[in-house]
């Protein structure tokens, strides 16, 4: 196989089941994320979006089916880690991923964690922030912030490792007009590719190149990439 042509990611058949649920929250899902595309993934609440996003990046394991980086099997942890090591995901709740006193620890702290000196940690961490222009947070206590500022704190938190794949779970809920703004300027530019489960149709418009869409545990529209 030309390793060239292969997706960066990609689910074959794949089927979760949650323990407590008689039906699956994905039911043989094909999809395929190339380098560069930026997608987004649409469906009702509970259609399992959050589920397939969870499962790409090896968060939710499969029952059946593979998950595939670059065209190989992620079949062990050191796979996962690879895959891990390119891939940011910014959850629905952007509290969750906040747990350091400040803003600028929070989003140095993946640098430090992969082996940064602290004061190149604290440049990029203030790059990022300076770039999603929320530098002024930079020294504010984490737990004091708005919504919309946690949710703009998180996104920097997976930048900072500089992932090539970034999973957005609903990245406008709590923004307002100008946080939006920063965000449709900013993501396109950055050649990231992208994944993203939003309802807000007019970001999709502004943002995405391609649409998948999912109704319960199924794909039933828009592109697999396949
Ligand atoms: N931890 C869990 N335990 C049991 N069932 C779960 C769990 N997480 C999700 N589910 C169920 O799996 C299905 C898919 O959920 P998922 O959160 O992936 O949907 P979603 O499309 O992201 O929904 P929403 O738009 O409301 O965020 C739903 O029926 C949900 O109730």
């Amino acid at each position: 196989m030309d390793m060239k042509e292969s997706p960066l990611l990609a689910l074959e058949n794949a089927t979760v089941h949650y323990p407590s649920s008689p039906s699956p929250a994905l039911d043989g899902v094909d999809v395929a994320l190339h380098s560069g595309e930026r997608v987004c993934l649409t469906g009702d609440n509970g259609s399992g979006k959050t589920t397939l996003l969870l499962a790409l990046i090896g968060l939710r394991p499969l029952r059946s089916g593979r998950l595939l980086h670059h065209g190989r099997t992620v079949a062990d942890t050191r796979a996962l880690f690879t895959l891990r090591k390119e891939a940011g995901i910014v959850f629905q709740h952007a509290e969750d991923q906040l747990f350091s006193p400040t803003v600028l620890e929070d989003v140095a702290f993946g640098p430090l964690n992969i082996g940064l000196t602290p004061p190149a940690a604290r440049q990029r961490a203030l790059e990022i922030l300076e770039s999603l222009g929320v530098a002024v947070l930079a020294e504010r206590m984490t737990h004091t912030l708005s919504g919309g500022q946690k949710r703009m704190v998180a996104l920097a938190t997976a930048l900072a490792m500089r992932p090539r794949l970034l999973i957005l779970d609903e990245p406008t809920n709590d923004l307002d007009a100008k946080g939006r703004a920063v965000l449709e300027d900013y993501l396109p530019r950055s050649g990231l590719t992208l994944l993203v489960v939003s309802h807000d149709e007019r970001f999709l418009d502004a943002l995405t190149t391609r649409r998948i869409h999912l109704m319960e545990g199924r794909i039933t529209g828009g592109s697999k990439g396949l």
